[in-house]
C-alpha cells in the first residue's frame, strides 16, 4: 500500500515536475559556462542543459506552458538541469532527494528570492514577504504574519468573517439556482471578500473603493501598483484618525465580535505587545501580501523568467477549489461520497460551520489528490542562493482520480501542507514555505464543503468538463468551470 501510494505520489513529480528555480543572478553568460573561479576554489560544473543563444539565451525556445515543458525537458536532461535565460542561469530540480538538498540542507542558502524590477515596484522594494530576502526583516514580517495575523487564536477571531462571506455567497448562488453560473468568478470574488474583510473589515466602504476596483488593481498590479498603495495608505490613515477620535475602538472590534487584521497590525505597533517593533511600512507591505496576485502579462514566458510574479491567496485558492469542484463533478462517485460525509458530519438541517471541517476527512483527502494532479502553484515561488553550491527516473504515473490514495492510513498524517513530506509539498517547504498555509486550509475546505452541502451541481446541456489547464505561474484551467446549482437541503431557511 505504502509502495503503491509513494510510487502514485511520485507521479505528481513528474505532472507537476516538482521544481525549485534557483536563479543564480549577477553571473555572466560567460563567466557562468566556465568551470574556473579565477583565483579561487574550481567553479563546481554546471548540470546539462539545452543548447543556448548568446545573449537571449534559451528564451526564445520557452514555451508557455512551463510547467510540461520543464517536465519534457527533465526526460532529456536529467533530475537536474539549467535554462539560461539573459544573462540568469536557472537551475531546475525535480526530485525530491534534490527538493531535499535544497529545503532542508541547504535551506537557510537557498532562502533569499531573486527580486526583479516588478517585483520589487508592487512590493515597497521587496519589503513584502513573499519577495524579500532572508534577512532581519523578513523574519520579522513573517514572525508579525505567522505568529500574530494568522495565530490560532486570531483565525478563530475572524472565523464569524470567513462565515458571513460563505453564507453572502451561498445566498447569492441560491437566487441563482438553475442558471448556468461562472464558479471561477463566484470563487475569486468570495475569496477576495473573506480576505479583505479579514484584514480591514469594511473600511473599503467609507473610501467608495468596492472590491472590484481593487481587484482592477490586482489583475493589473504593475501599472496600478500607486493606486493600491494609495488605497492601503489611505485606509490605514482612516483607521488611525478613527481610533484617535474614539478611545475605545470598540465598535470596529464589535462589528463580528473581533479585530479585524489591520488593527491587530496598529495594535501591535502602538503597544509593542511582541519583542517586534513594527511600523506603517511593514504594516503596509503586510497588508499587500493578501493581494498579491499573479500578473498575467502577454509576454508570460519572458515575465515569468523575469519573475514578473507574485504570488498569494485569493487567486491560488481559487484556483484550487475550481479544480477540486471539476475533479468532483468528473468523478460522481467521489461527489457521492462528499455529499454522503456531509450528510453525516453536518446534517442536512445545518450549514456547514468550521468546526466541521477537522471530520470531513474524505473532502480533505479529495483536496490534496486535486493537488497531486493540479498543483496550482506548480513551480513553487523561485529561491536564490546566497553562495555557490555543490551539489529519477519517474516510478510511476497515475492519472486517476483517487481521493482514496490519501486516506491510507499511514497517508493521514504523512502527507499534510506542512511541507515536512518532500514527496508532497504543494504550499512549498523549509523556511520559506508558504505562510498563510492555515487560512488557505480552512477558507478552502469551508467554501468546498459549503457548496457541496448546500447545492447539486450539473453541467449546462450539451457542455462536457474540461481539464486543460495554463500555466500562468499558477495553472489556471483554460476554459472557467461553468455549471448549475439546484437545491439540496429541504430548509429554505438555510440559504438565508
Ligand atoms: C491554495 C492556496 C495557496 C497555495 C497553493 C500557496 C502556495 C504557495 C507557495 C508554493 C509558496 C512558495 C513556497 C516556497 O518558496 O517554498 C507560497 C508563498 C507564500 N504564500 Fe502562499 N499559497 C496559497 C495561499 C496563500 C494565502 C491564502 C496566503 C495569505 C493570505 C499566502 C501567503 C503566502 C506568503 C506570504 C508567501 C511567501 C512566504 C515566504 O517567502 O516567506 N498564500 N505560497
Amino acid at each position: 500500500m505504502t509502495t503503491q501510494l509513494n510510487t502514485n505520489i511520485s507521479w505528481w513529480w513528474q505532472v507537476v515536475v516538482f521544481t525549485i528555480i534557483v536563479v543564480i543572478l549577477a553571473i555572466s553568460w560567460l563567466w557562468s559556462t566556465t568551470t574556473s573561479n579565477g583565483d579561487g576554489p574550481p567553479m563546481p560544473p554546471l548540470p546539462p542543459g539545452p543548447v543556448h543563444l548568446p545573449i537571449i539565451g534559451y528564451l526564445p525556445f520557452l514555451d508557455r506552458n512551463l510547467h510540461t515543458q520543464f517536465t519534457d525537458m527533465a526526460r532529456t536532461y536529467g533530475p537536474i538541469f539549467k535554462v539560461r535565460v539573459g544573462s540568469k542561469l536557472h537551475i531546475v530540480i525535480n526530485t525530491p532527494d534534490l527538493a531535499r538538498a535544497v529545503v532542508r540542507d541547504q535551506d537557510e542558502t537557498f532562502a533569499n528570492r531573486p527580486l526583479t524590477v516588478a517585483a520589487s515596484i508592487s512590493t515597497y522594494g521587496g519589503q513584502d514577504i513573499a519577495w524579500s530576502n532572508h534577512n532581519v526583516s523578513w523574519r520579522k514580517l513573517r514572525k508579525v504574519f505567522v505568529h500574530e495575523v494568522l495565530s490560532i487564536k486570531n483565525l478563530e477571531a475572524c472565523s464569524g468573517i470567513r462565515r458571513d462571506q460563505v453564507r453572502e455567497m451561498i445566498k447569492d448562488i441560491y437566487g441563482k439556482i438553475g442558471t448556468a453560473l461562472d464558479l471561477n468568478e463566484i470563487f475569486f470574488s468570495t475569496i477576495a471578500k473573506v480576505l479583505t474583510s479579514m484584514i480591514w473589515q469594511n473600511s473599503l466602504d467609507e473610501e467608495g473603493a468596492d472590491y472590484g476596483h481593487l481587484a482592477g488593481v490586482e489583475r493589473d498590479i504593475r501599472k496600478e501598483a500607486n493606486k493600491l498603495d494609495g488605497i492601503i495608505t489611505s485606509v490605514i490613515e482612516d483607521r488611525i484618525k478613527y481610533n484617535s477620535k474614539n478611545n475605545s475602538h470598540d465598535d470596529i472590534n464589535d462589528a463580528v465580535g473581533k479585530k479585524d487584521v489591520l488593527q491587530v497590525l496598529l495594535d501591535l505597533k502602538d503597544h509593542a505587545t511582541t519583542s517586534v517593533d513594527i511600523t506603517i511600512a511593514d504594516i503596509k507591505a503586510l497588508l499587500t501580501v493578501s493581494f498579491i496576485y499573479p500578473h498575467e502579462s502577454s509576454a508570460m514566458k519572458s515575465s515569468f523568467i523575469a519573475n514578473d510574479i507574485m504570488v498569494a491567496g485569493p487567486e491560488a485558492t481559487t484556483l484550487l477549489i475550481q479544480w477540486t469542484m471539476v475533479e468532483i463533478m468528473q468523478n460522481p462517485e467521489v461527489m457521492k461520497k462528499v455529499q454522503e460525509e456531509l450528510a453525516q458530519v453536518v446534517g442536512p438541517s445545518n450549514i456547514v460551520e468550521e468546526s466541521h471541517l477537522s471530520k470531513l476527512k474524505y473532502l480533505d483527502a479529495t483536496i490534496k489528490e486535486t493537488f497531486r494532479l493540479h498543483p496550482v502553484v506548480p513551480l513553487l515561488v523561485p529561491r536564490s542562493p546566497s553562495k555557490t553550491c555543490t551539489g529519477s527516473s519517474i516510478l510511476g504515473k497515475s492519472l486517476e482520480f483517487n481521493p482514496e490514495r490519501f486516506l491510507a492510513h499511514e497517508a493521514v498524517d504523512k502527507y499534510d501542507f506542512s511541507g515536512n513530506n518532500l514527496n508532497f509539498f504543494p504550499f512549498g517547504s523549509g523556511r520559506r514555505v508558504c505562510a498563510g498555509v492555515p487560512l488557505a486550509e480552512k477558507s478552502q475546505m469551508l467554501i468546498l464543503a459549503s457548496l457541496l452541502h448546500s447545492f447539486n451541481w450539473s453541467l449546462p446541456k450539451g457542455e462536457e468538463l474540461d481539464l486543460s489547464d495554463i500555466f500562468c505561474v499558477t495553472l489556471r484551467k483554460r476554459k472557467p468551470l461553468v455549471a448549475i446549482p439546484s437545491q439540496r437541503l429541504p430548509n429554505t431557511s438555510l440559504y438565508m
